[in-house]
């Protein structure tokens, strides 16, 4: 929907309603074409401004629309015919104005901006190109170079920014409107020549394909198999090399093929799973939505290590203030440097003010008695934690709440120390805590809704994406890991190598393989884990225990010291030591051969199809385990823990949503095959939820919820 006003005697004013972004409806599609055509053909309108209704100039083309019918006008001669208009068109930029909604813009004629506006062609994102003229337009305006960067990332730029490019003409901090109606005034009767963007020669640099070759090598390493960053590119070469009506075609042609495939569909599930994961509810009814956090303006970090550190910058960064407590001085003393060095290089970073004075550092756990909420981080040791939250049961006043930032611990344990257990909650931020855009918020039986929901929020006042999970072993993310990291370590036994794992990973799209990723987390952290599980018999080959198949070959790595990148071995070589880059260990070669052969294991050539199958639908398994009890309150809770926390590439939307595009019934299949020749591997018998769901006709993801008969955590 649109409206026209007139205003100031001679300017159409044009707002777009379509609350809360005014995203391009079909309805406001045609609102804007009715409108335009009425002050365009109306003797007294004289100019025209567009703007958006509630501070939002226009989110972009309705996301929500794409995958069904079309209806209503196409965006591209919407905009053409408004570049096209003999009256000069403004567009009031307040709020967003982005994809499609900045295409729009470009049509205009002139843009004013509010200068706390934001800008971008953020399409890439969701696995498309800015196709209603964007990808031609930009470039003609500010070059090839910025329109590049702006629109294969697709980051948004501030109305300061915007100015500089030259995307707009004025930054005001008063009315946007106001100061567009003026402006429009201003250029009634002044020529439009000059101010249709499509009819402008686009400026090239002169070295032009040797930029254009960098920029696709680029985006193919950081894309990881994605399409879209590619075509951005492509239309954009065309901008710069046809004339604006073939680029165009080019432009169409290419977003064609992106527009119906699995990428965009992938990633624009992420984009709405993105926001559901934040209207978390609980087994007992409490919801997001009813339940008001607690206000929260002080927090207390007990244990500066490597998780601590990353958790006060990202506190104050959120602006809160912190009080950091460590046990000795020299400890303290080491947390405090590192953590100054984090901000120092943030403040400088983000051109803000250095934040130091809001921590206060010390080694008295009585500085905790006046914070709202305390986060633990100490050592991953149960008896120092039980210990520490009896501590602050007594210090504290009953209303503070206590989180732990354990990664593998049961969170009711550490309530059941305490006199007030409602308060307790899992907090399990990813290293690095400042930089990891993961949290998962883990909620016990006794855990108050009130908990939760201050959690969750101070989760996004962090900038994390927040996902509320139920209490059991590993939570979801690591619990799903632990199966993905035994078939991997299964495999190397049959025969296969960590480079081969590696790369079928990376091809898949992880950042870095299984092998590289224990390495850089450190051999030592699974080993102390599965020795509190009674699992390490040092020095043992067994390969069954507790009942299971079990491989040692981690344990025997740890028994020789290597530990990975830090000791510069693990399961690859970083040398010379302190090394990044991991290389074939020949070593490693030989200590697996002498291995098979005394497990009596005959080595066969492992294709990268079962790679991906036995490791990622073991993980996916797990997740329908999870999905049954009740742990993830649906699959879009372990997509985004998947992609925001394990490197899962997005434009394959998270385990669940990939599974759910290979086809459950071929999971199911695979599963059944594997698990008939590994009967020993409880982990690949298909989950009893995959099963319903393949009877009852593999439903879409989004319908998976009807299956699941228990709502929530069974805890
Ligand atoms: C055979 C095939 C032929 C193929 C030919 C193809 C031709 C097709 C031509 C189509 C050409 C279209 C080209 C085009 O225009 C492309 C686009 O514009 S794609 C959209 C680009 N825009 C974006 O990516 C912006 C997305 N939104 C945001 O980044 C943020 O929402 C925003 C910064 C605007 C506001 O942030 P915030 O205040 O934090 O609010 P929320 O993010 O929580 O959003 C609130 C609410 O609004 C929903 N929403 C936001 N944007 C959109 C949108 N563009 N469409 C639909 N809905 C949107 C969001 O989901 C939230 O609602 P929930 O219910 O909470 O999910
Ligand atoms: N390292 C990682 O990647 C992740 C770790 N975690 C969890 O975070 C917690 C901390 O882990 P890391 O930071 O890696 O450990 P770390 O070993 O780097 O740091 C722990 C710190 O706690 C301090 N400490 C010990 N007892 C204390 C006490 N009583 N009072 C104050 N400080 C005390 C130690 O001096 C040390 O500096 C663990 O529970 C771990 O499982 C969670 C997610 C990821």
């Amino acid at each position: 929907m649109a409206a026209l006003t007139l205003v100031s005697g001679s300017v159409g004013l044009i707002t777009l309603q379509n609350p809360p972004v005014n995203a391009l409806s079909s309805a406001v599609r045609q609102g804007i074409v009715d409108t335009v055509q009425r002050a365009v053909s109306d003797p007294q309108v004289k100019s025209v401004v567009i703007c958006g209704q509630n501070g939002v100039f226009c989110g972009g083309a309705d996301i929500k629309e794409f995958g069904k019918t079309m209806l209503g006008p196409p965006l591209v001669p919407m905009i053409h015919t408004i570049e096209a208009a003999d009256k000069p068109v403004v567009a009031a930029i307040e709020g967003s104005a982005l994809g499609g909604g900045l295409e729009l813009a470009l049509g205009c004629h002139y843009r004013i901006t509010h200068s706390k506006a934001r800008l971008g062609l953020p399409e890439v994102t969701l696995g498309l190109l800015p196709a209603a003229g964007g990808s031609q337009r930009l470039p003609r305006l500010i070059g090839v170079p910025a329109a590049l960067d702006l629109i294969t990332t697709g980051r948004h730029v501030t109305a300061a920014e915007a100015l500089k490019l030259g995307i707009v003409d004025q930054v005001t901090d008063q009315s946007t409107v106001e100061a567009a109606v003026k402006f429009a005034l201003s250029v009634e009767v002044q020529s439009l020549t000059s101010r249709r963007i499509s009819t402008l020669p686009c400026p090239c640099p002169a070295d032009v394909d040797a930029l254009f070759e960098g920029v696709m090598q680029r985006v193919r390493q950081r894309g990881r198999g994605a399409i879209a960053p590619v075509a951005c590119v492509q239309a954009v070469q065309a901008a710069a090399t046809l004339p604006y009506a073939q680029g165009m075609e080019r432009e169409q042609e290419l977003m064609a093929t992106l527009f119906t495939s699995g990428q965009a569909r992938a990633l624009q599930y992420c984009f709405f799973s993105q926001r559901a994961v934040s209207r978390w509810s609980l087994p007992s009814g409490a919801r997001w939505d009813s339940t008001k956090p607690n206000p929260v303006t002080k927090v207390a970090v007990i244990g500066l290590g490597t998780m601590g550190r990353g958790i006060t910058v990202a506190l104050v960064q959120a602006g809160l203030s912190v009080v950091a407590v460590e046990t000795h001085e020299q400890q303290m003393m080491a947390a405090q440097r590192a953590v100054s060095g984090m901000l120092e290089r943030l403040a400088q970073r983000q051109g803000v003010p250095l934040a130091l004075d809001r921590v206060r550092f010390s080694t008295e756990l009585e500085a905790v008695a006046d914070v709202q909420i305390v986060i633990e981080a100490v050592f991953e040791d149960m008896a120092l934690k039980k210990q520490l939250f009896k501590q602050l049961s007594s210090l504290c006043p009953a209303e503070t709440l206590l989180f732990s930032n354990t990664s593998s611990l049961d969170i009711d344990h550490l309530a059941a120390q305490t006199d007030h257990p409602q308060q307790v909650v899992g907090m399990h931020f990813f290293a690095p805590a400042h930089i990891m855009k993961l949290l998962e918020v883990v909620y016990g039986p006794r855990s108050a809704p009130q908990a939760v929901a201050t959690a969750m929020e101070l989760g996004k006042r962090m900038g994390k994406v927040s996902v509320a999970v139920g209490n059991c072993r590993g939570f979801v993310g690591n619990r799903m890991l632990m199966h993905y990291l035994e078939e991997a370590l299964f495999l190397l036994e049959e025969g296969s190598s960590p480079e081969s794992i590696d790369q079928a990973l990376k091809e898949f799209g992880f950042p870095m393989g299984v092998f590289q990723m224990s390495d850089l987390s450190g051999l030592d952290v699974g080993w102390k884990v599965r020795k509190a599980q009674g699992l390490v018999e040092p020095g043992q080959m067994s390969r069954v225990r507790q009942g299971r198949r079990y491989s040692p070959l981690g344990d025997l790595l740890c028994e020789q010291g290597r530990f990975g990148q830090k000791t510069g071995q693990g399961w690859y070589l970083y040398d010379p030591a302190g090394s990044r880059t991991p290389r074939p260990d020949p070593w490693l070669q030989r200590f697996l051969e002498q291995y098979r052969a005394r497990q009596g294991l005959v080595s066969r050539r492992i294709d990268s199809e079962e790679v991906l199958e036995r490791c990622l639908y073991a993980l996916i398994n797990e997740g329908f385990h999870i999905l049954h009890e009740g742990i993830a309150a649906g699959p879009e809770d372990i997509d985004m823990i998947y992609v925001f926390g394990y490197g899962w590439p997005r434009h394959r939307g998270g385990p669940m949503f990939y599974a759910s595009q290979v086809g459950l019934a071929r999971v199911l299949q695979r599963l059944e095959h594997y698990h008939q020749l590994h009967p020993d591997v409880p982990h690949l018998q298909p989950s009893s939820l995959l099963r319903q769901l393949v009877s009852s006709g593999s439903p879409p993801i989004q319908r998976w919820k009807e299956a699941i008969r228990k709502p929530h955590s069974a805890l």
